[in-house]
């Protein structure tokens, strides 16, 4: 599947123990038929009152506690699978909400940010997380500088730029930025440029997946930096590189996420190894 060309495969794995090993998905990966952003294992449920257990892996086999495009994707297929459309999912950030709406669209709960240093985390003490020392480019002329960053269940770092965001080498920064020392974690990097209060231009370099089409709670963390810096307000479109998001920083400090996910193909996969065949049938 994909959400906003974030390339993303739903793994069926319920009725099964097995997961999704790191060496599968580097596997699945390195075929350019399958390469993709995240794999997204659906589980049988762990905690009564949930549907699923989706666990969440980079195309690294690196595990992520959260992803916004790819919750959409799973509220797609679970929906046209099961014919109802509302969706309560556990994942190692905790509870999460999905529901596809009458306009085809599907609007996640990602929850609630976190901006403490520890909680995002950061390797140094920053009493204000709206504006951390990080720079990239000569000491005397930074290139990027003075980003905000917070958790969205991953840590998101938004550098903030009043130009084009095309104009910026984000495929040379994003790595170097995603492993800086003062990310424990890693990090998810993105470059906004908010053209109004309630439109924000951003590109994403994921931790554990590099430069994507769209990077969902990338764009949560876009707008909810955007507010507590008083640059947005709490609702905004967001433009990635794939098309629009919808998000919303709600008063009750849920973070809501809307947009399309799009069926591409079907396969069987084998968990373990990431041998793949391809069905006939869609
Ligand atoms: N594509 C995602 C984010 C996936 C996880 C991220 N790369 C991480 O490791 O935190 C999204 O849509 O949110």
């Amino acid at each position: 599947m994909n959400g906003l060309g974030n390339q993303i495969i739903v793994a069926d794995m319920r009725g099964t123990s097995a997961r999704v090993t790191p060496q599968a998905a580097i596997a699945i990966n390195a075929r350019s038929e399958t390469r993709f952003d995240q794999i997204m294992a659906v589980h049988d449920p762990r905690t009564p009152g949930t549907a699923n257990y989706v666990e969440i892996l980079n195309s690294d086999g690196s595990q992520a506690q959260a992803c916004g495009n790819g919750m959409r994707c799973v509220v797609q297929a679970l929906t046209a699978e099961q014919g109802r459309q509302r969706f309560t999912f556990e994942t190692i950030a905790g509870i999460l909400f999905g529901e596809e709406t009458e306009d085809g669209l599907i609007t996640v709960d990602m929850g609630t940010p976190k901006f403490a240093w520890y909680d995002i985390p950061l390797n140094e003490e920053f009493a204000d997380t709206r504006q951390i020392e990080l720079q990239i480019g000569p000491i005397d002329a930074p290139v990027l500088h003075s980003p905000s960053a917070m958790s969205m269940g991953n840590p998101q770092v938004t550098f903030w730029v009043k130009d084009d965001v095309w104009s910026y080498a984000l495929d040379r920064f994003g790595p170097l930025l995603e492993n800086h020392p003062l990310f424990p974690e890693r990090a998810n990097i993105s470059i906004a440029n908010v053209v109004r209060p309630d439109h924000v231009i951003l590109r994403t370099w994921e931790r554990g997946a590099g430069l994507t089409q769209a990077c969902g709670t990338a764009a949560c963390a876009a707008l909810v930096n955007g507010a507590r810096t008083r640059r947005t307000g709490r609702k905004a479109t967001i433009t990635v590189p794939g098309g629009d998001l919808v998000v919303e920083w709600r008063a009750d400090d849920h973070v809501t996420l809307t947009g399309p996910a799009e069926f591409e193909w079907r396969g069987r996969l084998d968990p373990v190894t990431g041998a793949w065949t391809r069905s006939e049938a869609a």
